[in-house]
This record gives structure tokens, sequence and C-alpha cells, in this order.
């Protein structure tokens, strides 16, 4: 079995060498949070040492004068201690965001940039994924894990080193507690992950489930089928409840062992401090102070922990976007040219899919400057392939397409355009659509280019003409009037050649004369490629070309080609008796 292609995915190193190569350029900023964060750090751990030495005053029965001192330390500490970690929070977010931005813009360029053929191998959802879903995981974790991850490292180590700083014993007791961390880690990640995996996976079925019940709900009271959907549902429901059940079990029984290591670090530290005491090694204030510093981790650490497996489904999200941008070239930079004659020229074109089966076989179509050649041919003839060629959206095997001698992969940005048979309309005002085209285009521009596909009486009559938000969510368009609009695109964008493919309006309808009569408009004096869907598209043209099977089987004009009684003819023939 061959695996689908996806897209590439970065080893750890490639990873974390490219995390430092970001931070470079933000060095002060980077040096600037460390700093706030060993400063805030080591603010909350100052209270603790003030501590033992009013617990050591305090036993000493010394005047209340001695207090006060240590109460300003206490106090500055405090709020050194909270603005510190409060700005730790911010710049953490702030750098982390910006790079973050920059990342997920190269990853969206570099996604647009896939060319047509691999973004069929590897399948949208790679890339939807990569591009919503990682994204998303990854800014979760810079915005709410990353800050309390960094913060609770930082308190676990300078706690270690103020422990040991009151005597270096009741430092190692304190770390006697980190195996038992660690192992408390080691035995909840390789479980936790593939629970929450499933559990991720169940309510994902149960939500489509839930979904397509609710979508298809009058074929589902038409059937009689709400029983069997209702059974569906609670499988799924149930399935989802108990996986929580056990993920959450499965929590609790982590939960036993940080506690069980929090005991025993605790006690370790009171037992070291009560021998050290007793031997007058160190005084009551430190071991207290030893032993509350160490409780004082409980929290962060606790926190680092669970949050562990965000930060590794995090990594992982960030290694599929930086596999994405190392290793994919960049937006394809292609040396722009401009071009004399705007002749479109294919040359012995060949061309197959990942089948191997060649589907356009030494194919040679000249489209003089100015000039409308039309291709017709049967269902799976070639058509669509050879005008995705022509425009540039895929490269020949073999042969070339060219404009005035250069090809067309390498040409100006809005020398050639396609409409294809998708055309989407971006959600937003549909004077936004349009000036996707142009984007310095003036509102009369637009409403100009609206006039000459013949679209601007019924965008006049949307309820807020071309300010009126159509697309996903917005004002729903007809086929034919998304087509109209990509025809004004065409207008407004002014490209020397077009290449046609729609397909949406039925034949003989009124939608479809509309529609020829906007195509014609649009494609006014520029080099046309039409692929005729329907032939009245071809009788208009100034050539027709017949392919069959991916090789052309006839060429001239709809005059010609209907006396010649060959394959044109026949399809002529058949299309005006429907
Ligand atoms: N993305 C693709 N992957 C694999 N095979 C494809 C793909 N697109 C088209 N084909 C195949 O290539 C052949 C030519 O298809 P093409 O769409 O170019 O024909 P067409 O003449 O435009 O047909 P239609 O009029 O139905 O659009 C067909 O056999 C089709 O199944």
């Amino acid at each position: 079995m061959t695996h689908p292609e996806i897209l590439p995915v970065a080893s750890g190193l490639e990873t974390w060498r490219w995390l430092c190569a970001e931070l470079k350029p933000h060095r002060a900023q980077a040096i600037v949070t460390a700093l706030v964060a060993i400063v805030g750090a080591a603010a909350s751990i100052i209270p603790f040492y003030a501590m033992s030495i009013l617990i050591d005053k305090a036993t000493e029965n010394a005047p209340t004068s001695a207090i006060v001192p240590l109460g300003v330390a206490i106090t500055l500490a405090a709020v050194v201690g909270g603005v510190a970690t409060g700005w730790t929070s911010y710049l953490v977010s702030r750098l982390g965001e910006t790079i973050l931005a920059d990342l997920r813009e190269r990853v969206v360029a570099t996604a647009l940039h896939i060319p047509t053929e691999r973004l069929e191998r590897i399948g949208k959802g790679d890339v939807l994924s990569r591009v919503g879903t990682d994204v998303a995981t990854v800014a979760k974790a810079v915005s709410s894990v990353l800050p309390v991850v960094i913060s609770g490292l930082l308190l676990g180590a300078l706690s270690v080193v103020a422990m040991a700083g009151l005597d270096w014993r009741l430092g190692l007791a304190g770390l006697v507690a980190v195996p038992a961390y660690v192992l408390a880690g080691r035995w909840y990640l390789p479980r936790s992950a593939p629970r929450y995996a499933q559990e991720r996976r169940a309510i994902g079925h149960r939500s489509s489930v839930l979904m397509e019940s609710m979508q298809g709900v009058q074929t589902v009271h038409a059937y009689r089928l709400e029983d069997t959907h209702l059974r569906q549902v609670d499988i799924s429901s149930a399935a989802v409840r108990d996986i929580s059940v056990n993920v959450f079990a499965l929590f609790t029984r982590f939960v036993g062992r940080v506690n069980r290591a929090e005991f025993l670090g605790l006690s370790v530290i009171l037992v070291t401090g009560f021998f050290l005491v007793r031997a007058d090694e160190v005084s009551v204030g430190q071991t207290a102070a030893a032993a509350l510093l160490f409780a004082r981790l409980f929290n962060p650490v606790g926190m680092v922990l669970f949050m562990f497996d965000e930060v590794q489904s995090a990594n992982a999200s960030l290694a599929r976007l930086v596999g994405v941008v190392s290793d994919s070239p960049p937006a394809p930079n292609r040396a722009a040219r401009a071009v004399k004659s705007t002749a479109l020229e294919l040359s012995n074109v060949e061309f197959g899919y990942d089948s191997g089966v060649p589907v356009v076989r030494g194919v040679s179509i000249g489209v003089e400057a100015g000039q409308r050649v039309a291709l017709v041919g049967a269902t799976g003839a070639g058509k669509s392939t050879l005008a995705a060629i022509a425009a540039g959206l895929l490269d020949p095997d073999e042969g070339s397409a060219t404009v005035g001698g250069v090809p067309v992969a390498e040409l100006d940005r809005g020398s050639v355009a396609i409409v294809s048979q998708e055309v989407h309309v971006f959600s937003g005002p549909l004077i936004e659509d349009l000036r996707l085209a142009r984007s310095t285009a003036t509102q009369q521009d637009v409403l100009d280019a609206l006039d000459a596909v013949g679209a601007r009486e019924w965008v006049d009559a949307l309820p807020e003409g071309v300010d009126t938000v159509v697309g996903e969510g917005g004002h729903s368009l007809t086929a034919s009037h998304a087509q109209q609009l990509a025809l004004a695109r065409i207008v407004l964008l002014d490209p020397d050649i077009v290449v046609l493919d729609e397909a949406t309006a039925e034949a003989g309808s009124l939608g479809a004369r509309d529609l020829e009569l906007s195509a014609a408009a649009a494609t006014q004096g520029r080099t046309t490629l039409v692929v005729a869907h329907r032939l009245t598209q071809a009788a208009t043209a100034d050539r027709v070309v017949v392919l069959d099977r991916g090789v052309v089987v006839e060429e001239g004009t709809h005059a010609e080609l209907v006396a010649a009684q060959g394959r044109y003819a026949q399809l002529w023939t058949a299309w005006e008796g429907r």
C-alpha cells in the first residue's frame, strides 16, 4: 500500500534550531524576558528568607522593632514579585506571539503556493490542519501554557538553590523529591497522551453524529430513522463518557503520585531539619523556611506536570509548522517577466496525473494575440487539464506552455488569469471580493467592471449594493452570479491572456446566455482559450480545437469543421438536436 504524501514534519533538532534562529533577531527582547522572569522568581523567594529570620528573632525574644525591616522586605518583595510575574506572562506571550505570527504567515504563504498537483496528492486536510489546528495549538500554548511552565521551572530551580543557601543539606533533602516527581511524570505522560487523543477522537465522532442527524433531520423524519439516530447518538455519547471517566481516573492516580512526591520531599526536609537543629547546625527558622519554600512549589510544579501534555502537543504542532516552512520552497519569487507578444503557445504538451496514465498527449495549440480559441471534446478528453496547463497551474511533463516565448509560470502576476469550474467567493463585502483582482480599484472601477459583465443590475438590487457581505455566512449568490463576479475580477485584473473553464450554467438556460455575454465582454481583445462546455461557445470562437482522449483530432474554424463532416460536425449536430 502506498502511503499518501503528507507535508514534511521537522525533527526535534530542526525545530530547536529553527526556534533559536527565530529568537536571534529578538535577542534583546528574549534577554529582558528572561531577566524579568528571574527577578519575579527571586522576589517570591525573599519572603521565605525573611520569615526564617523572623522565626529566629521570635524564638530569641527579639524586640518588636526587629520585625519592622523584615515586614518591609516581605511587602516590597511581594510587590516586585507580583509585578515581575505579571510582566513575565506578558513578555513571554508577546515574544511568542511575534514569532508565531511570523510563522503563521509563512505557513499560509507556503500553503498558498503549493502547486495544484502536489496539493491534490497531499490532500487539503493535511494543509488545513496545519494552518488551522496546529497554529491554534501552538498559539494556545504560547499564551497560556508557556508563561506558567517557564515561571514554574524557574521557581523550582531557584527554590532548590535557596534551600541549599539556607543549608546545603536542606537543599539536598529537597532534591529527594525530584526523582519521585520524574517517576510520576514518566508514569502519567505515556498513558495520558493516547487517552486524550482517544477522547478528542470520540468527541469529534459524537459531534459528527449529532451534526449529521441535525443536518439530515428531514430525511431522518421521512424514513422514520429517529430511533436509529438516537441510538447512534447514545452510543457515541456513552463512548465519550466512558473515556472521560477513564481519563479522570488516570488523572486522579497521577495526582496521588504527585502528592506522594510532595509528602516525601517535605518529610525528608523536616526530618533532616530536626536532626540539624538538634545538632545546632541550623536554626528552627532556616528549617521552617526550607519547608515553606518546598511547600510553595507544590502548585507551580503540579501545574508544570499537568501542562506537560499540552507542551508535548504544542511541540508536535510546532514541528509540523516548521516542517512546512523549512522544507517547502518559500513563496516562489520567480523573476516575473513581461512579454512583448501576447500569443499563447502550447507546444508538444504531455501530462499525466499520479496514475502515470497520460491524459494529454503531444498537444500543440497556438492562440494568436487577441484571438479566441475554443477547446471541445467529450468528458474526460483532457480539456480542463490543458486549460490548467495553459494558465500555469499545472506544469507539463513534456513540452511547454509559453506566452511570447516565456513559460506561463514565469509571467508577471496578472498576465494570465483563469476562471475555473470552482469559483470561490471570499466572505466579506462584495466590493472587497472584486478588489482582490486589483487592490487599488476605486468604487467606480468596480461598478464599471460589474457593468461590463452585465452584473450591475443584480448587484445594485442587493441589500447594500457593492457593500453587501457575500460568501460564507453572508448573502448567498447563485452559481451564475458568482461566475459573473469572477468575470468582473478579470476585467479589473486586465490580463493579456484569459483561460475560461466555467461550466456552471445549464446549457440553453437564460443564465448560460447571460454568462456567455459576460464572458465575451470580459475577454474582449484578450488572447483567450475557452473550454467550450456549451458548443455555442465554440461557434463564436475564432478557431476550434477538438480533443479526444488527450489528443488533438481536429482543428479549424466552426464553419470549416462543420463542413468537414468529422468529429466536430457530429458533436455540433448532436448539440443542435438536443
Ligand atoms: N486531479 C486529477 N487527478 C487524477 N486524474 C484526473 C484529475 N483531474 C482529471 N483527471 C483525469 O484526467 C482525464 C482528463 O480530465 P479533464 O478534467 O482534463 O477532462 P475534461 O475534458 O475537462 O472533462 P470535463 O469536460 O468532464 O471537465 C480524465 O480521465 C480525468 O479522470
